[in-house]
C-alpha cells in the first residue's frame, strides 16, 4: 500500500477539512467516503424508498453513479441523517467496499475520510487520525455550515442530530465508528482550522518518517 492517510471521526469534527488540506499538502487524491453514504441515502429517498429497508438500500448503493456525489442535495442536513440510516445495512457497506479499497490502493497513496477507514477500509494505512471535538462545538460548526448554505434550523436541533448520529454510527454492528488502536486522537474543540491542520500535519509527518524508515 502507498502512503495512505486514514482520517476518521464523528460528524462535523473537521475531519473533511483536515483531510482535504492534507491531500493538498502531499499532492494525494482524496475521497470523502461520507459522500458515498449520503448519495445512497438521497438516491433511495428520490426513488420513494424506505431508509430502513436493507434490500432497497443495497440496490440504491449498487446503482450509485459517482457523478451523484456532486449533487448539492448530498450536502444537506437531511442527507446526513439519511446517510447514517442507510450506513447501518451490511449490504450497503459491502456494495461500497471495493470502490473505497481500490481508491486506497492507488500506487501513489491517497487520503480517505470517514468512520471506518482506519479499522475496516484501510487497516494497514501507515497514517491514521481520529479527529474529534465536543458535541457542542461540532453542533456549532455544523449549524454555521448549514445556515450558511441557506437551511433553516436551530442550534438545538443540530445538537440533537449530532448526538443521535454519534449513537447510531458508534452503536451499529457492522463497521461502527471507532478509533483504530493505532490511530492518533486529535481533539479540535479548542483549535482553529490552521491550528488543527498543523497538529494533523505533525502527526502525519511522524507516521511518514516511520513508514519511510520501518527499521529506524
Ligand atoms: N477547527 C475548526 N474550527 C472551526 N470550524 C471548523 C474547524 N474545522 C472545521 N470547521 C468547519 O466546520 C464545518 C464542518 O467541517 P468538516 O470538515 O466538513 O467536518 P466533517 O468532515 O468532520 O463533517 C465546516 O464548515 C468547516 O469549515
Ligand atoms: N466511512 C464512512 C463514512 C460515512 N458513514 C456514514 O455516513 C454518514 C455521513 O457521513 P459524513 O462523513 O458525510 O458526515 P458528516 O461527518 O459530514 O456529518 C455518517 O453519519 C455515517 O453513518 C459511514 O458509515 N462510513
Amino acid at each position: 500500500m502507498g502512503f495512505v492517510i486514514a482520517v476518521d471521526g464523528p460528524a462535523a469534527s473537521g475531519k473533511g477539512t483536515i483531510a482535504s488540506r492534507l491531500a493538498a499538502h502531499y499532492g494525494l487524491p482524496m475521497l470523502d467516503t461520507g459522500l458515498l453514504y449520503r448519495a445512497v441515502g438521497v438516491r433511495l429517498l428520490d426513488a420513494g424508498g424506505d431508509l430502513d429497508d436493507a434490500a432497497a438500500a443495497e440496490v440504491s448503493a449498487r446503482g450509485l453513479d459517482l457523478a451523484e456525489l456532486e449533487r448539492p442535495e448530498v450536502r444537506t442536513r437531511a442527507a446526513g441523517e439519511a446517510a447514517s440510516r442507510v450506513a447501518v445495512h451490511p449490504g450497503v457497506r459491502a456494495a461500497l467496499f471495493d470502490l473505497q479499497r481500490a481508491f486506497a490502493g492507488q500506487e501513489g497513496g491517497a487520503v480517505l475520510d470517514g468512520r471506518d477507514i482506519g479499522t475496516v477500509i484501510a487497516p494497514e494505512a501507515p497514517a491514521k487520525l481520529y479527529v474529534t471535538a465536543s458535541p457542542e462545538v461540532r453542533a456549532d460548526r455544523r449549524w454555521k455550515q448549514l445556515t450558511g448554505q441557506g437551511e433553516t434550523v436551530s442550534f438545538e436541533e443540530i445538537l440533537a442530530d449530532i448526538r443521535k448520529r454519534d449513537e447510531r454510527d458508534g452503536g451499529r454492528k457492522d463497521a461502527p465508528m471507532a478509533q483504530a488502536e493505532d490511530a492518533t486522537l486529535l481533539d479540535t474543540s479548542e483549535m482553529t482550522i490552521p491550528l488543527a491542520f498543523d497538529a494533523a500535519l505533525r502527526i502525519v509527518e511522524t507516521a511518514r518518517a516511520r513508514w519511510g524508515n520501518p527499521k529506524g
